[in-house]
């Protein structure tokens, strides 16, 4: 006899995952220390007037998806009205079967507006008619769905030169108290030989109160907006290493490779190394100096359809796994760090799982000063965060590491509905566990068990981060 799809105990195949599950992991709050969620969006408790506006502006994860399945893009990111688009999104879910997306859809279906019919042309229109009028009610704005997700902090992805205005105006919110953080996000000021790189040194200049004409004024401007942030109480950065790179350089060498970046506009290949090279040995020191966890996202390859990047633009559902060899120039730039003052605590991850027992292994060469999981083998990132990707990264962390002190998921998303990730990843969390201990491969250790779980859901990611007063949820 098949399970009913979805139900209570989806995911959860045996006695000892669902006990771990419900009365453990299920109403642990969250901590999303990565997204791509808008601070202004959240300081003005966005609404949504209809399920297309939450659902498909903005997740490239659906765009993708959608023309996979024959969607042409009028339906996707062009000019077809909201219904149009919402019913091309519900005319492909019955074909994602296999694919997480089947699953998220119907669980945010089920826990934001009670549908627990399975989305399709024909039950779309009664589902489009049920969720519509509850987001045009109380209760589902973009805080509200925040509040609702028991999400005690949001850490969102920001520019270096960002003013942080939507985070202070958050802070001053007397009925909001999930903490909305700001991540130091510096990728323009690494990519060298892109386009980017000029303009944004004039936005630098700007936000810093004096010209960025020297690699030494480079660095002090990026330090100063580094202390921006912690005061504004950030304490996560994140770097996107595409190409994960790394060449051992002096700051006086440094400094001419930013002057001819200047005068010339571009540099080699092995300059670019140099520069990304020093940058990040010089703010890892700063990150550890103000006890930040630094995150490097490593083989991103990104923008793959030009056509389609010069008309929509990056993370439009262009983008696929990188390849190469990581494990030396990753070993060279964490080695680089803890040479040059010691590393800050740091979580590693790759888009590409042929990288994670490299990822898992390094990690375990720069453990230490009595930080429990000081260096993360991070989460399942972006085309890996389903449930084969989840299991094997946590497999992985098991045979290399310390499972027990995972910081755990992340929704990595730009929607307010993404929060039931989260529940996803506790469910596989739980099941995982639960079949070890099915197997004798683990003890039926109700207690530390119980322990286990709600740490990797929330406690370990509380202690690590260290994030300013985290308001416990009620
Ligand atoms: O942080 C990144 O660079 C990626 O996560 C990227 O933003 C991507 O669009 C994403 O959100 C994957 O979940």
């Amino acid at each position: 006899m098949a399970r009913k799809f979805l139900d209570e105990n989806f995911l959860l195949n045996s006695e000892t995952a669902i006990r771990l599950y419900h009365e453990t992991a299920k109403d642990m709050p969250i901590i999303d220390y990565h997204c791509h969620l808008s601070p202004q969006e959240i300081r003005d408790n966005k609404t949504f007037k209809n399920i297309t506006e939450a659902w498909l502006y903005g997740d490239h994860y659906k765009w993708r998806v959608m023309r996979a399945n024959g969607v042409d893009e009028r339906y996707i990111t062009g000019d077809a009205d909201d219904y149009d688009k919402f019913l091309a999104w519900a005319r492909t879910v019955p074909q994602l079967i296999g694919n997480p997306l089947h699953h998220w859809t119907h669980l945010e279906l089920q826990r934001f507006f009670g549908v627990y019919e399975l989305l399709n042309e024909q039950t779309a229109p009664a589902i489009w008619e049920k969720v519509n009028k509850q987001l045009q009610g109380e209760g589902f704005g973009a805080r509200d769905l925040i509040t609702r997700s028991k999400v005690t902090v949001v850490c969102t992805t920001d520019d270096p030169v960002d003013s942080l205005e939507h985070h202070t105006a958050i802070r001053e919110l007397s009925d909001f108290h999930t903490l909305v953080l700001p991540s130091f996000r510096p990728d323009k000021a690494l990519e060298i030989n892109r386009d980017t790189f000029r303009p944004w040194l004039d936005q630098l200049s700007k936000v810093h109160g004096r010209e960025v004409n020297s690699y030494d004024e480079f660095l002090q401007a990026l330090e100063q907006r580094v202390r921006f942030f912690h005061d504004a109480g950030g304490r996560v950065s994140d770097h996107a290493l595409d190409v994960l790179v790394y060449a051992d350089t002096t700051r006086e060498e440094a400094s001419r490779i930013f002057a001819k970046a200047l005068q010339e506009g571009r540099v080699t290949a092995e300059e670019e190394a140099k520069h990304k090279s020093y940058t990040l040995v010089f703010l890892a020191g700063l990150y550890r100096e103000l006890d930040w966890a630094m995150q490097l996202h490593i083989h991103a390859l990104r923008n793959n359809n030009t056509p389609m990047f010069r008309r929509l633009g990056p993370d439009t559902g262009y983008d696929a796994v990188n390849d190469g060899a990581i494990a030396v120039p990753l070993r060279g730039l964490l080695d680089g760090m803890e040479t040059a003052g010691g590393l800050p605590k740091t979580i590693l991850y790759s888009l590409n799982p042929n990288d994670y027992q490299v990822l898992a292994s390094v990690a375990g060469s720069f453990q230490g000063g009595g930080i429990a999981g000081k260096i993360q083998f991070g989460t399942a990132w972006w085309f890996n965060d389903h449930r084969d990707g989840m299991l094997e990264q946590m497999r992985i962390l098991a045979n290399y590491g310390v499972l027990a002190r995972f910081v755990g998921m992340l929704t990595d998303s730009r929607s307010f509905l993404s929060y039931t990730r989260h529940e996803y990843f506790r469910r596989l969390l739980c099941d995982l566990l639960g079949s070890w201990v099915e197997r004798g491969e683990a003890p039926d250790d109700d207690e530390l068990l119980r322990e286990m779980v709600a740490n990797i859901c929330y406690h370990n990611a509380e202690q690590y981060f260290g994030f300013p007063a985290v308001v416990p949820v009620s």
